[in-house]
């Protein structure tokens, strides 16, 4: 099944652009505790594993589309060259909803994190423009459908429509439309998150390419889905009961399980780089002292910390100008 096909069915045939539809949609990004890691459709970007993520507060992507003579992507203030990897995906992603008209697009989208170094800049990026193709075209879908939308321009997006805990659900369904996130009615307003950046520029495979990449070539991926299963099944235990060490744990397990598997794919891909391991060192150093810090990564060499309010003191003295976040206000 293409993309073309699953979004027809929920569409009108032709779409017009609102006229006043000039606001700008914000998406938050946001980090996996367990991660989206292998696709059983690559079209569609369903996944063989359901996932669990916290989304990132103020930070994340503010896009805005509106009628243009021709069609122009800008980010962070600039113009995109047409032929450019970021504007073809952006450009491709609004012809699957502009079918049956002839009208042009400029989009101009602003990211707070840095784009394509391992911080779901592709979550919130996608997340963002679908609100802003919904208002665009005066949609008006369902969050559920805007979640499965999304996820067609990047997996990680269908988290990045909602605030706070979400959970995608792997779905079933050969069309997808079973696969989308829904938030977690849950609040865990002690929680931090600390973005510890080793590397900011773009990295030289990105996430798609690898979790193929690893998918095609890594026999130790045969253990993943189980592994996803067991950790989002704690996952949801450590939410409910508001276990910090349990939380912790399992987030930092499942993300280096995620890279073994990378590792052990071929060619190799290693996202981390020396001060990459030099912070997970320090952070076991510090758990070993007694204090309950742990980490998660993305495929990129930045770390992502986790702690609670009352650590915030001790984790700024072991890492000093951390960038900290409180996704829960
Ligand atoms: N604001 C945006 N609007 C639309 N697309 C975006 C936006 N920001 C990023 N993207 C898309 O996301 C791609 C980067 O995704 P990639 O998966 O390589 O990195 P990442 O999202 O930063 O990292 P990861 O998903 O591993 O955490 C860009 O090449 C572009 O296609
Ligand atoms: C490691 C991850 O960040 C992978 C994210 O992959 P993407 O969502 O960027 O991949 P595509 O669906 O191919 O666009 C884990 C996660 O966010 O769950």
């Amino acid at each position: 099944m293409n993309k073309e096909s699953v979004i027809n069915a929920y569409l009108p045939t032709t779409v017009t652009p609102v006229a006043d539809s000039s606001d700008t949609q914000f998406a938050p990004s946001n980090i996996a505790l367990c991660k989206y890691w292998g696709k059983r459709d690559v079209e569609l970007n369903l996944p063989v594993n359901s996932s669990l993520s916290v989304s990132l507060a103020h930070l994340g992507s503010r896009t805005k589309v509106s009628v243009s003579d021709s069609d122009q992507v800008w980010l962070n203030g600039a113009q995109v060259a047409a032929g450019d990897k970021f504007a073809r995906k952006v450009i491709a992603f609004i012809d699957l909803f502009r079918r049956g008209t002839d009208h042009c697009v400029r989009v101009e989208t602003e990211n707070n994190i840095p784009t394509a170094a391992g911080l779901a800049s592709s979550a919130s990026g996608f997340a963002a423009l679908m609100l802003a193709i919904d208002q665009f075209y005066g949609l008006n879908l369902e969050p559920s459908v805007l979640s499965a939308f999304a996820r067609m321009g990047s997996g990680s997006a269908s988290r990045s429509l909602y605030e706070g805990f979400v959970e995608w659900q792997m779905g079933i369904r050969e069309d997808g439309m079973d696969s989308f996130a829904l938030p977690l009615d849950v609040r865990w307003p002690q929680l931090r998150i600390g973005l510890l950046k080793v590397d900011t520029g773009e990295k030289a495979v990105d996430s798609r390419a690898g979790m193929n990449r690893t998918v095609d070539t890594a026999h130790l991926y045969q253990s993943w889905p189980l592994q996803a299963a067991a950790d989002l099944e704690r996952l949801h235990q450590a939410i409910a009961d508001q276990s910090f060490t349990c939380l912790g744990e399992t987030a930092e397990q499942n993300a280096l399980s995620m890279h073994a598997t990378m590792i052990a794919s071929w060619p190799p891909l290693l996202y981390w780089q020396p001060d990459s391991v030099a912070a997970m060192q320090t952070v076991w150093q510090a758990r070993a002292e007694g204090l309950e810090l742990y980490f998660t990564m993305d495929a990129g060499p930045n770390l992502k910390l986790l702690f609670t309010a009352d650590a915030e003191t001790a984790v700024n003295q072991r890492f000093p100008g951390l960038e900290v976040i409180r996704p829960f206000g």
